[in-house]
């Protein structure tokens, strides 16, 4: 079972053009210990999707709705300790309540005025339990419960069976707050940004140990000249002291690093975390990232524009455009066979280390405005292989049987709505890997 689950989940931002939705029904998943890439170019939706993670979207932004599910038994144990009477047991609601009396409150709630009845929800509510594929459990992470108030707005520990989680999105800000740095921790682009100048490196540290785990000045020392090795600090004993300009690049985005596992997270949300460093100092940061979060089995979700960087990291990739997913695969999987047109103009935009040739491609035109999305395929005023039906017709995500489970992609040509069909190859050369990677003839 997957350590993070996020489902459904959509952030609007509230601008005075109009509603910018940066993220729109996501889905996706990580398992403990895996290195999840998130790629697609700037405006994807990919650093609100990891603010949202840690529920540090700011006005005029909000999560609109969706689920983010967190699954570690050591810490539900640890928050029920705290909020005993935020727990919901799913077998005990499916004993007590009927799901169609509980949508039948949500339409007693509801006005013409209601986003539930705007978006047709109760309608997909009322198919689906038609249909028998609706469960107390689905009614209890899409919200419906507690808007029904057959739950606590804020009760967010859940036990089915077997199961149990927090969800992130009703925890009360304190849980939220204790579960950042705990659980999820995050480092962001610019190591100068996160590194206070007037502190030395080593106190800020020792400040995030001591903040999260309960040690003593000398212990937390202690802790942090050992990270500070672990993360390659030549001498960091003797580094301790050394105030952040006294760090190169490199070794400031290590310290960034140390700090963001000082106090082993479960999941790390690396932004970037590369880009203001250069080619050498950038394969070296993302070796001793793949290194460390081995030896700590931590989940890693890793935000980047640049598939070379997710090949150097990452087992699994998710590719954004204009806030949704429009391809998931594992990494080999991707860079051997990407389905979406999308993925192909990406890998042709790679530029090649060492190689100090221009970009070889780039995909033509920008992300369309969030506020007022193209018809249809989104992609489509700029995908090269477009057809009518892009324009008309919302590809559906298609799992894919014949390779990993975990394949899937967005694209009307796997519901077979194409005419003429995606018509890209992608050659690949085995010792260049997918840096190599050539669009079909439609990229000139
Ligand atoms: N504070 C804000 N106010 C209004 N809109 C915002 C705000 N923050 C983000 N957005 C919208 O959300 C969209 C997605 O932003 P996000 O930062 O997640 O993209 P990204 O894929 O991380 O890009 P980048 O690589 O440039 O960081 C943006 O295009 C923007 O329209």
């Amino acid at each position: 079972m997957a350590l993070l689950e996020v489902e459904n989940l959509t952030v609007n931002f509230y601008t005075s053009e109009g509603v910018v939705t940066a993220v729109d029904e996501l889905t996706y998943e990580i398992d403990r210990g895996e290195k999840f890439g998130v790629v697609g170019e700037s405006g994807a939706g990919k650093s609100v999707t990891a603010l949202s993670l840690l529920r540090l979207i700011e006005s005029p932004g909000e999560i609109e709705r969706g689920s983010i599910r967190f699954r570690d038994p050591d810490t539900v144990a640890r928050l029920e300790e705290s909020y005993p009477d935020h727990v919901v047991d799913v077998e005990e609601l499916r004993n007590e309540y009927d799901l169609e009396a509980v949508i039948e409150r949500l339409e007693g709630d509801d006005d013409e005025e209601t986003e539930l009845a705007d978006n047709h929800r109760y309608d997909e509510l009322k198919e689906s339990l038609a249909a028998g594929e609706l469960d107390m459990r689905d009614l209890i992470d899409q919200g419906h419960a507690s808007e029904a108030g057959v739950i606590g707005e804020e009760d967010f520990i859940v036990y089915d069976g077997d199961e149990q989680y927090v969800e992130l999105l009703r925890a009360p800000e304190a849980a939220v707050r204790s579960l950042r740095g705990n659980n999820v921790a995050m480092i962001f682009q610019d190591a100068q940004t996160a590194l206070n100048p007037v502190y030395t490196v080593g106190e800020q540290i020792s400040e995030a140990i001591r903040h999260h785990l309960d040690y003593s000045d000398e212990e937390a020392k202690q802790r942090t000249i050992e990270l500070l090795d672990q993360v390659g600090i030549p001498d960091a004993e003797n580094r301790y002291t050394d105030y952040p300009h006294e760090f190169s690049g490199g070794m400031q985005q290590r310290a960034v690093i140390a700090m963001a596992l000082s106090c082993d997270p479960d999941v790390l949300i690396a932004d970037e975390p590369t880009t203001a460093l250069d080619v050498t100092t950038e394969a070296k940061i993302l070796d001793l990232l793949r290194d460390i979060t081995d030896e700590f089995d931590t989940a890693v979700q890793l935000i980047t524009h640049d598939l070379g960087v997710v090949a150097e990291l990452c087992d699994q990739v998710m590719v954004m455009y204009a806030g949704q997913p429009v391809e998931k695969a594992p990494v080999e999987e991707l860079y051997y066979d990407p389905k979406h047109p999308y993925t192909v103009g990406l890998m042709s935009s790679i530029p090649r280390i060492g190689d100090d040739r221009e970009r070889l491609q780039t995909i033509p035109g920008s992300m369309p405005d969030l506020i007022d999305t193209p018809s249809g395929c989104s992609f489509h005023p700029r995908c090269p292989y477009a057809e009518d039906a892009c324009k008309r017709k919302e590809p559906k995500m298609v799992e894919f049987d014949e390779e990993s489970e975990s394949r899937s992609a967005k694209c009307l040509e796997y519901t077979d709505d194409l005419e003429d069909g995606v018509g890209f190859t992608v050659t690949v050369e085995d010792d260049r890997r997918m840096n190599e990677a050539v669009s079909g003839e439609h990229h000139e």
